[in-house]
């Protein structure tokens, strides 16, 4: 069943400079259960996604389209009734836990906290409830009197991600999950978060500008570029047989020690500034297969016969959105 659909998201950021366009016209679907990556280089609008969708964004940006949360849209919902949603039934977890977990509070007062906002259970409940959690993540239930500077960067993300489904959400959406870690770290996240996903089935949106992350992880993967959704399809699809060309040199630059003779390939020039968007595909002017069009019209939301869509005038009219 479905259990998120966005459609036609676009949100800006309101700032003393102008207005910057962040997500324009983003249209996906996300089933239970499933995960979601949700790819691009730095600043093409992948945080703002998730903000957009928890609400969380700053009170002046402008928010159109819709999200649907099990048919509900987020959007245009009350503040009021989106702070229920959040934490409960849709829960995050940040890149640096150290920024969300509060330093002068207990890990135990976090749980304490969270649980209180949601449930009306008693302390000793709420209490074995945090236990629980934290034993789930590999974490000694003693540690719940511990203050999180007393552990390292790893157990801090676990906590987090205990914090996160302690009231068993149906969505987590996860920043940059693993992004603050050291490698091995990150792999034992990685692992972590896919068993607590299939044990109490859960769907994720998977935030990261690391392919191998996704690759990992995801079921689909959504491909941003300049604010715009340039690709999604199935993970299969997207790797063995990429649309987009941005999709292509994303994969071209990102070392996979399975393809030694592989020349790596960075792309030259730099994302555009959302500020100012440039008309047209926000690709072109890096895009070596760009035609007169792409700088002039926006592409299509393609939608090709398998479920997959793409953003790109290489491609026709597609069904034009
Ligand atoms: N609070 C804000 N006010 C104004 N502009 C913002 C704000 N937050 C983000 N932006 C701008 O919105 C665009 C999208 O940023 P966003 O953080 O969503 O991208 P991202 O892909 O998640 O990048 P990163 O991985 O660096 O966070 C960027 O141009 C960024 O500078």
């Amino acid at each position: 069943m479905m259990l998120l659909q966005l459609e036609d998201l676009t949100v800006s950021y309101k700032t003393r400079e102008g207005r910057v366009l962040a997500v324009e016209n983003v249209s996906l679907p996300l089933e239970e259960k499933e995960t979601l990556g949700l790819v691009g280089e730095s600043g093409c609008g992948k945080s703002t996604m998730g903000g957009a969708i928890l609400g969380i964004l700053p009170r002046e940006t402008k928010i159109t389209g819709k999200a649907l949360f099990s048919g509900i849209d987020l959007i245009s919902m009350p503040s009021k009734r989106l702070r229920q949603i959040r934490g409960k039934e849709i829960s995050m977890i940040f890149q640096d836990p150290m920024t969300s977990l509060n330093p002068v509070m207990k890990l135990k007062d976090h749980f304490l906290e969270t649980i209180n906002t949601h449930t009306d259970i008693s302390k000793e409940e709420a209490l074995a409830l945090s236990e629980r959690a934290l034993q789930e993540v590999g974490i000694s239930s003693n540690r719940l009197n511990d203050y999180p500077f007393q552990l390292s960067g790893g157990m801090r993300q676990r906590v987090m991600i205990a914090l996160s489904l302690v009231l068993n959400p149906k969505l987590v959406i996860a920043d940059e999950p693993t992004t603050s870690l050291d490698v091995i770290v990150q792999a034992q996240i990685l692992q972590l978060l896919k068993g607590l996903q299939n044990k109490f089935k859960m769907a994720m949106i998977l935030i990261t500008h690391d392919l191998g992350v996704v690759a990992e992880a995801a079921d689909n993967i959504g491909v941003m570029y300049g604010g715009h959704l340039v690709e999604y399809a199935s993970k299969r699809k997207v790797y063995k047989d990429p649309l987009h060309p941005y999709t292509k040199d994303l994969l071209a630059s990102v070392p996979n020690t399975k393809i030694e003779d592989r020349e790596l390939r960075f792309i030259p020039g730099y994302p555009p500034n959302l500020m100012n968007p440039p008309r047209g595909c926000r690709y072109a002017d890096r895009c070596s297969k760009a035609m007169k069009i792409c700088s002039e019209k926006t592409p299509p939301n393609v939608q090709t016969d398998d479920g997959r869509l793409v953003k790109c005038w290489l491609y026709g009219e597609g069904e034009v959105k």
